[in-house]
């Protein structure tokens, strides 16, 4: 896709351990994000893949390693610190404000950026999804599941970020709003920012990402391009459902 392979990674992970009180969930995780690039992560339940997005945005503390955002060091940094720097949670469910109007979510999702950038972000968001400004008006809450997906992928891109961390973004979709879903997170490569996605539709999720990982026992136990992990035996038995 639109990745450059040889600039500096845009998110580099280098031994990250994290965990909830005495029990460590990362055991030492090594990833790689370009600009313009989808990497997607793939993990039985359980396997920390959430755990993961989480401790990128500073949700869940790194105990030791090192998380690095164009190069510079954020694992110590608050989430507001890391949310300057350019990194953005998208997380699992919804979280918009039901009774406010698409344009007012958008608002809100920028608020912490000085009026002209909001305008120029709402432009920008309305530009991507062409549906979210056909919807301006409308309660978010009335939105399909579908269309909830986007703006919050909208509300995160109000703040105009490098990397984006997107937890289960089909959840509960039907089939053509996940296409359109995986439309939307191609759109995001396009716009060189770097796309983290922990996805349980592995396969359609491969399919458009530029690589996968395996995480397993709190580790990446394998990478690859992503029709690579399409083609490999053990994580279409392990992990996709498919035959090997
Ligand atoms: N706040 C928390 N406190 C304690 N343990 C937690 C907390 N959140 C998650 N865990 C535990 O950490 C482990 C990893 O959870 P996580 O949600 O990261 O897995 P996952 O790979 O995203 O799973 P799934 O595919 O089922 O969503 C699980 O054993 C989970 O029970």
């Amino acid at each position: 896709m639109a990745a450059d392979p040889s600039g500096t990674p845009v998110l580099a992970l280098r031994d990250v351990h994290a965990g909830y009180q005495d029990v460590e969930i990362l055991r030492g995780i090594d990833l790689d994000v370009r600009r313009g690039e989808t990497v997607c992560v793939v993990g039985a339940n359980g396997a920390g893949k959430s755990t993961l997005l989480k401790t990128v945005f500073g949700m869940v503390a790194t105990r030791s390693g090192s998380i690095r955002v164009d190069g510079v060091e954020v694992s110590r940094d608050s989430t507001r610190a890391r949310l300057a720097r350019g990194v953005v949670l998208v997380p699992q469910g919804r979280c918009n404000f039901p009774r406010m109007s698409v344009e007012e979510n958008l608002r809100m999702g920028g608020y912490t950026l000085p009026r002209s950038a909001v305008a120029a972000g709402i432009d920008r968001a309305y530009q991507t999804f062409p549906v979210l400004g056909e919807r301006r008006g409308q309660a978010a809450g009335n939105l399909s599941g579908g269309e909830q997906q986007l703006l919050e992928m909208a509300m995160a891109l109000m703040l105009d970020p490098k990397v984006v961390l997107i937890d289960e973004p089909s959840l509960g979709l039907s089939p053509r709003m996940r296409h359109h879903v995986f439309a939307a997170l191609h759109t995001l490569a396009t716009q060189q920012v770097g796309v983290l996605l922990v996805e349980q539709n592995a396969v359609q999720a491969l399919t458009v990402a530029d690589r996968g990982l395996v995480v397993e026992l709190g580790r990446v136990a394998k990478s690859g391009t992503g029709p690579d992990m399409l083609d490999d035996p053990e994580v279409r038995r392990a992990y996709l459902g498919l035959p090997a």
